[in-house]
């Protein structure tokens, strides 16, 4: 019987607690049932919870037997109707008493949960219960358009004919997107993205985690969204190595090595240098990159912050375009759809016999308790986010991570021989997306270096062709950057946004490219001393970017030359002041 007791200590304060639904059964050395089991029934038990918590409500289990908790009623009352064996209890265990009481009545309310659904036989429906038909039910789903699973093919390892002789063999085509979003959450179908080249769409339920192909990296799940950035940077022969200037858990990274082995038709050696400044992520990355086989191209750098690597270092001198993916809000994160939900039944309200003092007081406890936690969401795995979400308050956040979204990004612009650079966040807020991007046109590095917005014509062919553009909130542009209006629109029209929830099924994701011609840097003095020369009368009052860079990196290590500065040499409050 403890495998009821262990299953419903799993998910007790999966909120609070943290750790996946693996995690907290694999890593559990003190469980006394068998860890595959009490999996089996978790992830069973929770695809059925939306109709067994219906027949544990209308049969009023709860009610009348007070030993069972929520969890505890929907794991027996899985058991008692689905598990070929039964509840896993000798004959006379209290728990197991307390759901034969009610089988009758509990097999009734199935059957009718059963035929108000339309489902002809237990077959069909459990069928549908496979394929992640049953959302909704009495609960209709919020979502209006299903998120699919996307799913890059690593032309690293393999390519999208092979992929489709092989771990798609029998999926069916899908004659356009809308069809797939509307296909059963859990079916063989598939559509080729018409944007983003080797990117499949599927059903969000279809489980290719066991696939030999995901297994070595031959495929990588990747929303579609974060394929933007390293398409957009249209990396080719000519454009030297590439730095990925914050680049955990990988997905950018080895998209962006594998388009750079892909059009290397020339074989010349380019390289990827791979930031993250964070250690634990790096080893992420490290494992990523070498699962996906880019490790041939990619140099991590791990632990080491990319504010502090030196632009003029003899190392980044074939250095011609950067991607840069850093850490934001993460509002355009969508929730995990591989996520384990417990749909759990409600105690009725009245149905509990009246008590008095204490008993009463912890009735009423119990019962609120339990009806403000009616489902439960866990994690299946540890996987690393891509993104990192920032927490505190908003506003406050949004000036904090803008101000450094800002710093990466011109600082990126000090490397003599980058000609390309993109920047994307995840986030849906404008302050850290076009906002970042007019300051960086703005500052000072920018307008020495001759960077400027990489324009929608200009775009590859899938980027040109994308609808959703970026938005302009012009009382939010406290930067005077010299643009009128059709120059502003054209800044606009340049940055490409996804949203989340649409009939896109993508994430919530901003990407924007800049550029600038190699005879432009030729004619200048690379270093940021000599380009102030250039720069028109009183400019200098305006900016002190020269004061960003302040350390490079060593191995990781970073060796500060100068004090950090408090604030961004771009921040609004700096700027205004100065007008003043
Ligand atoms: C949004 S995540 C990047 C996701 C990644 N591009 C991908 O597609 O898998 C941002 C990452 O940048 C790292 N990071 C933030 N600031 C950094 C810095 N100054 N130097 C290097 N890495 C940084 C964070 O630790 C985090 O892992």
């Amino acid at each position: 019987m403890s495998l009821y007791y262990e299953a419903a200590a799993v998910l007790a304060n999966s909120e609070n607690a943290g750790g996946s639904l693996k995690s907290r059964i694999y890593k559990n050395n003190g469980l006394k049932t068998s860890p595959a089991q009490l999996f089996a029934l978790i992830s069973e038990a929770s695809k059925w919870s939306l109709v067994l918590k219906d027949v544990i409500e209308r049969c009023g289990l709860l009610a009348e037997e007070k030993k069972l908790t929520p969890t505890l009623a929907l794991l027996l009352t899985h058991d008692l109707l689905l598990a070929k064996s039964g509840v896993a209890a000798h004959a006379n265990h209290a728990l197991k008493l307390a759901v034969l009481r009610h089988k009758a009545r509990l097999s009734a309310e199935f059957t009718k949960a059963r035929l108000r659904r339309g489902y002809a036989t237990v077959d069909v429906l459990r069928q549908a219960v496979e394929q992640g038909e049953l959302v909704g039910g009495d609960e209709p789903s919020k979502e209006l358009y299903k998120h699919p699973r996307w799913v890059r093919v690593n032309t690293l390892q393999t390519s999208m004919e092979e992929q489709m002789a092989t771990t798609f063999a029998g999926y069916e085509k899908a004659s356009n997107f809308q069809e797939l979003q509307r296909a059963p959450a859990a079916s063989k179908r598939y559509f080729k993205d018409p944007h983003i080249p080797n990117l499949l769409a599927l059903p969000p339920k279809v489980d290719l985690s066991k696939s030999e192909a995901y297994a070595k990296g031959a495929i990588i799940l990747q929303d579609k969204a974060s394929c933007f950035p390293a398409y957009l940077l249209d990396v080719g022969p000519d454009d030297g190595d590439a730095i990925d200037g914050c680049a955990a858990p990988g997905n950018k990274t080895t998209h962006l090595a594998a388009m750079v082995s892909q059009r290397n038709i020339h074989a010349k050696r380019q390289k990827v240098f791979a930031y993250e400044r964070d250690k634990s992520r790096a080893v992420t990355l490290a494992k990523m990159v070498k699962r996906a086989s880019a490790d041939s191209v990619v140099v991590i750098k791990p632990g080491a912050d990319f504010l502090a690597a030196n632009p003029e270092s003899e190392e980044f001198a074939r250095v011609g375009a950067i991607l840069l993916d850093p850490s934001c809000s993460g509002s355009g994160i969508i929730g995990r759809d591989d996520a384990v939900k417990m749909h759990l039944p409600v105690p009725a309200v009245d149905s509990a016999p009246a008590a008095t003092g204490e008993k009463n007081k912890k009735r009423k406890r119990d019962r609120e308790t339990s009806q403000a936690s009616t489902t439960v969401s866990l994690r299946l795995d540890d996987v690393l986010s891509e993104e990192t979400p920032v927490e505190g308050q908003l506003s406050e956040r949004l000036t904090a991570l803008s101000t450094f979204q800002l710093r990466i990004l011109t600082h990126a612009m000090r490397f003599p021989k980058a000609k390309k650079i993109s920047y994307s966040t995840c986030s849906v807020h404008f302050q850290e997306n076009e906002g970042v991007v007019f300051r960086a046109l703005a500052s000072k590095i920018a307008r020495a270096r001759g960077w400027r917005i990489l324009p929608r014509d200009r775009q590859v062919q899938g980027m040109k062709d994308w609808i959703r553009r970026g938005v302009l909130e012009t009382e939010d542009i406290d930067v005077d950057i010299g643009l009128d209006q059709l120059q502003k629109e054209e800044v606009r029209n340049a940055c490409i946004r996804c949203e989340k929830g649409t009939e896109e099924g993508t994430m919530g994701f901003f990407v924007a490219a800049f550029v600038r011609d190699v005879e432009f840097v030729s004619g200048y003095t690379l270093s940021y001393a000599g380009a102030a020369e250039n720069m028109e009368e009183g400019e200098e009052e305006e900016d002190e970017d020269e004061e960003e860079w302040n350390g490079f990196s060593d191995g990781g290590e970073t060796i500060v030359a100068a004090p950090m500065q408090q604030q961004a040499p771009d921040a609004p409050e700096s700027r205004k002041k100065k007008r003043k």
